[in-house]
């Protein structure tokens, strides 16, 4: 298995950490940039914390880098790491170099992408969703800092009756829906919020914005435990009280931190909000008047004070 190689598609911050991290697990590893080349050797900086004193790390990984139009091999094994909205074109621009039984598997936030994926893929290929807690900020082309420890899971997403495992098999989880509705939660809070008021993640702590949180975490849940939402089975846990927890717990974790989607906002990048706020939007059962209102703030900057004002008046 760890003769054949990863394609791994997108030089952005995650795919030049899990081509880092594959290549350390012992397989070689393609990877397939579209604009600027990372060149054959990414550095990557971690944290330690040996004995108590942190340290920083620094080790370079070899990677063989590709335009997809100089692929020529077949892949059995594909990590699609691109943003949401840049996913089904990555795997098209791929596929004539992707074997008939590959496993296939993407790595981005939100949700609406991954159905989308699945439909171009042959039915004997496997899609695997995958979600990531871990935090990777890309310095150089070459170069990431391992901002923030997490988790990957990795879940058919369309489950088959034959149990199948992931090709890193540690990381293979059954219910990766759950997990992804999970992580959509968290984001739909921190990072039409964050992104809106130009704050970071640490915060949504502070008592200013304690009622526009509950406000927006009380209509996530009321979405979440609605029997008519479609992933009613996956979500039926995100009470109010269940997803406040999550969101503390991460706007701690990651205080310091700027979410994706106010650095796309400040960077004047194309934001994920179509895949998170949108996403629920489009899937719900009930009016969302909180989640309009931050799809709004984040989609149109000519609105952005007003929905400012708006939001900061919820009691
Ligand atoms: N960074 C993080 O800490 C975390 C990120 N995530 C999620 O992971 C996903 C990826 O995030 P991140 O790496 O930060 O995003 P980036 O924007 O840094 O990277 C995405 C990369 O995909 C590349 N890309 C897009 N289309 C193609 C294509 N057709 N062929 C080749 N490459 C392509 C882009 O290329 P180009 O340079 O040309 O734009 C870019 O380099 C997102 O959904 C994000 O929300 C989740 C948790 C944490
Ligand atoms: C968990 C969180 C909010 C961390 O910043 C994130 O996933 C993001 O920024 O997109």
């Amino acid at each position: 298995m760890k003769n054949s190689p990863w394609l791994v598609i997108g030089a952005g911050a995650i795919g030049l950490f899990w081509a880092c991290k594959l290549e350390k697990l012992g397989y070689k590893v393609h990877l397939v940039y579209r604009s600027e080349s990372p060149g054959k050797r990414i550095t990557l900086e971690s944290f330690t914390d040996e004995g108590g004193t942190q340290e920083v790390i620094s080790s370079k990984h070899k990677v063989k880098i590709f335009l997809a139009k100089e692929l020529t091999e077949s892949y059995d094994k594909v990590l699609l790491c691109t943003k949401s909205f840049d996913l089904a074109d990555a795997f098209n621009q791929v596929s004539n170099y992707i074997t008939p039984d590959a496993d296939v598997a993407c790595l981005c936030n939100g949700l609406g992408a991954q159905e989308i994926l699945q439909e171009s893929i042959q039915n004997s290929q496997t899609l695997w969703a995958g979600t990531t807690s871990e935090g990777v900020l890309k310095v150089d082309v070459n170069h990431i800092k391992h901002t923030g420890l997490g988790d990957t899971f990795f879940g058919e997403w369309t489950p088959s009756d034959a149990t199948k495992v992931f090709p890193i098999e540690s990381l293979t989880v059954k219910n990766i829906r759950q997990r992804m509705l999970e992580k959509l939660a968290v984001n739909a809070v921190i990072n039409p919020i964050t992104a809106i008021f130009n704050i970071q993640n640490g915060d949504l702590l502070n008592e200013e914005y304690k009622p526009l949180i509950k406000a927006t975490l009380d209509e996530l849940a009321d979405i979440f435990t609605h029997p008519k939402f479609c992933f009613i089975q996956e979500s039926q846990h995100l009470t109010s009280d269940n997803l406040r927890n999550r969101v503390n717990t991460i706007a701690q974790l990651t205080r310091l931190n700027r979410s994706s989607m106010h650095e796309d906002l400040r960077l004047r990048r194309q934001t994920e909000n179509n895949y998170i706020s949108g996403f629920l939007i489009n899937n719900s059962p009930i009016t969302l008047p909180i989640q309009q209102l931050l799809y709004d703030g984040v989609e149109f900057e000519e609105q952005r004070e007003e929905v400012k004002k708006k939001l900061l008046s919820i009691t």
